[in-house]
C-alpha cells in the first residue's frame, strides 16, 4: 500500500504493520530516507531507525518514540511525524540541506509487542531478571547518568527498576552505541506520554544544567507554536523540576554526553484517558508536536 495515502496514520497499530509502513515510506521516498537496523532487542527483533538525509553524514538529530511501550500516542506520533518529513521536506528543504534527522520509533519493540499480545499496560523491556519472576528494566532508568540514583528502583518488580547496570538493556547499549559512533548530533529528542510537557535535564538533579536558560528559552518558544494550533496547553521545565527527580534517563545522558539541545516531551493528555489516549486525537497531537518539533530543529540548524 503506499504509505502517505492508504496507511491510516489516525490509528494505533501492530509492530509487524509498523515494520511494513516503514518499508513502503523509504521505497517511496527513497532519495531522502534509508533504513538503518542499529541492533536487536532482548527477544531479537530489529531496531530499525530511519535516517533522513539529502546526502552524506550533516550534523544530526535524534528522535525516539515509545522507549515506554505503552505510551502509545508516542510511537503514532513517531509515524505521523517520520511522514511529514519525508512529504514535506521540500518546504523544509532548509532544515535538511543543513542536518539529518534520524528516527527510532520503535525504541522498545519487544514492550510494544507485549502490549498488543499480553498487557496493554506493560511499559519496560521483556529481559529476564535472574533471580526475580519479575521481568523487565525501566528504559529510562537504565542509561549511564545518575544511574542508580534516587527516582529509580533497584526491584526487579518495579515500573522504574533501573536494571543490574548502566546500559544492561540491549536496546539501550544499541542507541548508545549508534551515537557515540557517530559523533555528531547536536540534539537528542525523546518522545513520552503523558502529561503535556517538554522537558529539559537533569532528572538526575534538581540543579539547573548549564545550558538551563536557553533549553528553557527554546521549550517556552516551542510550546507557544504547540498551543497555536489547537489550544493544548504545555508546561515547560527540567524533569526533576517539573515532574520529579528521574535516574538514569536518556536525555540527561545525551545532555552529559555533549547533546546540548536535549529534550523530552510528554504528549497528551493530562490524564483524563492517560496512556489511553483515543485514536481520534493521534493526529491532533502529531501535529501540534510538529509544530514544537521544528522549531527546536530549526533552533538547532541556526545555532
Ligand atoms: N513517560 S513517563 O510517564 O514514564 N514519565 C517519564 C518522565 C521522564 C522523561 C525523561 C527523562 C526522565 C523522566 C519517566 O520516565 O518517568
Ligand atoms: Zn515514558
Amino acid at each position: 500500500e503506499r504509505s502517505g495515502r492508504s496507511f491510516n496514520f489516525g490509528a494505533y497499530h501492530r509492530l509487524e504493520t509498523i515494520y511494513s509502513w516503514m518499508d513502503t515510506l523509504v521505497a517511496e521516498h527513497s532519495t531522502l530516507v534509508t533504513k538503518l537496523e542499529i541492533g536487536r532487542s532482548y527477544e531479537n527483533r530489529p531496531m530499525y531507525v530511519l535516517k533522513f538525509s539529502k546526502g552524506g553524514n550533516k550534523p544530526a538529530i535524534w528522535i525516539d518514540t515509545g522507549i515506554h511501550s505503552r505510551e502509545w500516542v508516542s510511537q503514532a506520533t513517531g509515524v505521523w511525524t517520520a511522514n511529514k518529513i519525508a512529504t514535506d521536506y521540500s518546504s523544509d528543504a532548509s532544515l535538511l540541506d543543513n542536518m539529518d534527522i534520524y528516527m527510532l520509533i520503535l525504541a522498545n519493540p519487544d514492550g510494544y509487542d507485549y502490549t498488543h499480545n499480553r498487557n496493554r499496560m506493560w511499559r519496560k523491556t521483556r529481559s529476564e531478571n535472574p533471580g526475580s519472576r519479575c521481568r523487565g528494566v525501566d528504559p529510562n532508568r537504565n542509561w549511564d547518568a545518575g544511574f542508580g540514583g534516587p527516582g529509580s528502583s533497584r526491584n526487579p518488580c518495579s515500573d522504574s527498576y533501573h536494571g543490574p547496570s548502566a546500559h544492561s538493556e540491549i536496546e539501550v547499549k544499541n542507541v548508545v552505541n549508534f551515537i557515540k559512533s557517530h559523533g555528531n548530533f547536536k540534539s537528542f529528542i525523546s518522545v513520552h506520554a503523558y502529561s503535556q510537557l517538554l522537558m529539559y535535564p537533569y532528572g538526575y538533579s534538581c540543579n539547573n544544567a548549564a545550558h538551563q536558560a536557553e533549553l528553557d528559552a527554546i521549550g517556552t518558544a516551542a510550546v507557544e507554536k504547540l498551543t497555536s494550533l489547537h489550544g493544548t496547553r504545555y508546561k515547560v521545565g527540567s524533569i526533576c523540576n517539573i515532574i520529579y527527580q528521574a535516574s538514569g534517563g536518556s536525555i540527561d545522558w545525551s545532555y552529559d554526553e555533549g547533546i546540548k539541545y536535549s529534550f523530552a516531551f510528554e504528549l497528551r493528555d493530562t490524564g483524563k484517558s492517560g496512556f489511553l489516549l483515543p485514536p481520534t486525537q493521534i493526529i491532533p497531537t502529531a501535529s501540534e508536536t510538529w509544530l514544537a518539533l521544528k522549531h527546536i530543529m530549526e533552533y538547532v540548524r541556526d545555532h
